[in-house]
């Protein structure tokens, strides 16, 4: 059992390593120990001169704070000596390490576990048509935090890398700049943190612990739906950060403005920054991203095999990785090689039945011609007028993109065309894509429609 001034030392050392990085409190802290408390003054020794000096000018008033809040004395003190070399260090008197040496690494190694994923970078980020404005803008952010979008707004679907993009922009600020405080918290995790604070009465450690960084990322803010009370208290702490200019980052899995009971004042003020959207990849991209996985975990797996597990995930990139990655372990369990029939097999057991059902050509066809408000002759037939050959690029497009069937399958079954027209068409389209934001969005609205019915 760690005695009183121990304890409170440690309690002590857990607040202020919210407002320390990692490499200073090491450094400052790992020599130190408690010493005696009496009331609210405590007494710490320090290995040397240098640290009493740089902890008295530097830290001495943080300490005292959060030996306020620790003990309950107001005006509680902080004592710095140089710890005298006679004298055994550890209740033990071995002179080794004190219990405590080992308490300010188990305080970063909890409270600071890195907060961020390393594989979460901008450089492990596959770019594609569906997340690259998102990219853009958490790229800019990230070089200029508190300059250009603030607050920024991430939304998009489950698994499709919004944390990704909060964990780089994290990331790469705290590799630009070591002093700069980055906080990466779920909305869930502020909660929790904002209800443990009003349980035990220490709001100022709460809002400093949040109020007082450079840039705050907060993850699934949906999760403020209907949590009035949290909404409120995050109001504050976004204006204290905003008025200061410090970068808010949020993601979300909707817009701001389908968050039920999302207070009006809190839509507005993210609507002050930018609001941006992350749509499930293309193929193309989806291929990118496992390739790009199999290169970082040195895994051998043929495009053919990888191209197969894209063309049958294709919503959420959490489930693409994880597929391959169940393929492979299956393969091994097996001792079977990995190829496009094994892939089958296992896709099988584990995609649900929707997932895995062949997308007819023909439902495609009907959906396009329904979007569009044209007939289905119309859109076989040899019409060049843009009204017709742009529904029906769109709708070979779609082929290609869900479903198995060959070019010149594709073709044949558009009026008995050329495989080439399809690659034509496939390739407009994706272009478009790329550049105009209603193709995109017709694409995206058809693709969920399609899958919908099928
Ligand atoms: N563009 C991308 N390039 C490479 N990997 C990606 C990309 N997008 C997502 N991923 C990977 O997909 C997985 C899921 O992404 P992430 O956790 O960021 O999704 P999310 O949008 O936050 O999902 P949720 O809504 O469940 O929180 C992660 O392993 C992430 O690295």
């Amino acid at each position: 059992m760690r005695n009183n001034v121990e304890d409170v030392w440690g309690r002590v050392i857990d607040i202020v390593s919210e407002h320390i990085n990692a490499p200073s409190l090491r450094l400052w802290f790992e020599g130190t120990r408690p010493v005696d408390l009496y009331e609210g003054t405590l007494e710490i020794e320090v290995p040397n001169d240098l640290a009493r000096d740089y902890i008295e000018t530097k830290f001495k008033e943080l300490i005292e704070e959060a030996l306020t809040d620790v003990t309950g004395y107001e005006n509680a003190n902080l004592i710095v000596n140089v710890e005298n070399p006679d004298r055994p260090r550890g209740r033990e008197g071995n002179g080794g390490r004190s219990g405590f040496n080992e308490g300010v690494e188990s305080v970063l190694q909890a409270r600071k576990p890195r907060p961020f994923k390393a594989k979460y970078t901008f450089d492990t980020f596959v770019i594609g048509a569906g997340n690259r404005f998102a990219h853009a803008a958490a790229l800019a952010v990230a070089e200029t935090p508190g300059v250009v979008y603030n607050p920024l707004f991430i939304y998009g679907g489950v698994g499709l890398g919004k944390t990704h993009l909060l964990h780089a922009i994290g990331q790469y600020i705290e590799d630009q700049d070591v002093n700069m405080q980055v906080k990466y918290v779920t909305a869930e995790q502020f909660t929790n943190d904002f209800i443990n604070s009003i349980r035990d009465d220490k709001p100022l450690g709460f809002q400093r612990r949040y109020r007082e960084n450079d840039v705050l990322l907060i993850d699934d803010i949906q999760f403020l739906e209907k949590k009035e009370g949290i909404q409120e208290e995050f109001f504050h702490t976004f204006n204290a950060l905003y008025e200061e200019n410090k970068q808010i980052v949020i993601a979300s899995d909707r817009h701001p403005k389908h968050i039920q009971t999302l207070q009006d004042r809190l839509v507005s003020r993210f609507e002050w920054g930018l609001v941006t959207d992350i749509q499930p990849p293309d193929l193309e991209t989806r291929i990118a991203i496992l390739r790009k996985k199999a290169m970082m975990d040195k895994l051998e797996v043929d495009d053919e095999v990888m191209t197969f597990i894209a063309s049958k995930v294709s919503t959420n990139i959490r489930e693409l990785e994880g597929t391959l990655v169940r393929i492979l372990a299956y393969a091994a369990l097996y001792g079977r090689e990995v190829t496009v029939h094994l892939a089958e097999e296992v896709l099988k057991d584990i995609l649900p039945d929707s997932d895995y059902r062949e997308i007819p050509v023909e439902l495609i066809q009907h959906e396009v011609c329904r979007y569009f408000g044209i007939s289905k002759s119309d859109l076989l037939g040899s019409g060049r007028s843009r009204s017709l050959a742009y529904p029906r690029q769109v709708a070979m497009y779609l082929c290609r993109e869900l479903t198995d069937e060959s070019l010149p399958k594709i073709g044949k079954a558009f009026g008995g065309r050329d495989h080439t027209t399809v690659i034509h068409a496939t390739g407009k389209i994706a272009k478009l894509i790329n550049s105009d934001r209603d193709v995109f969005n017709q694409i995206h609205e058809l693709t969920y429609q399609i899958k919908s019915k099928r």
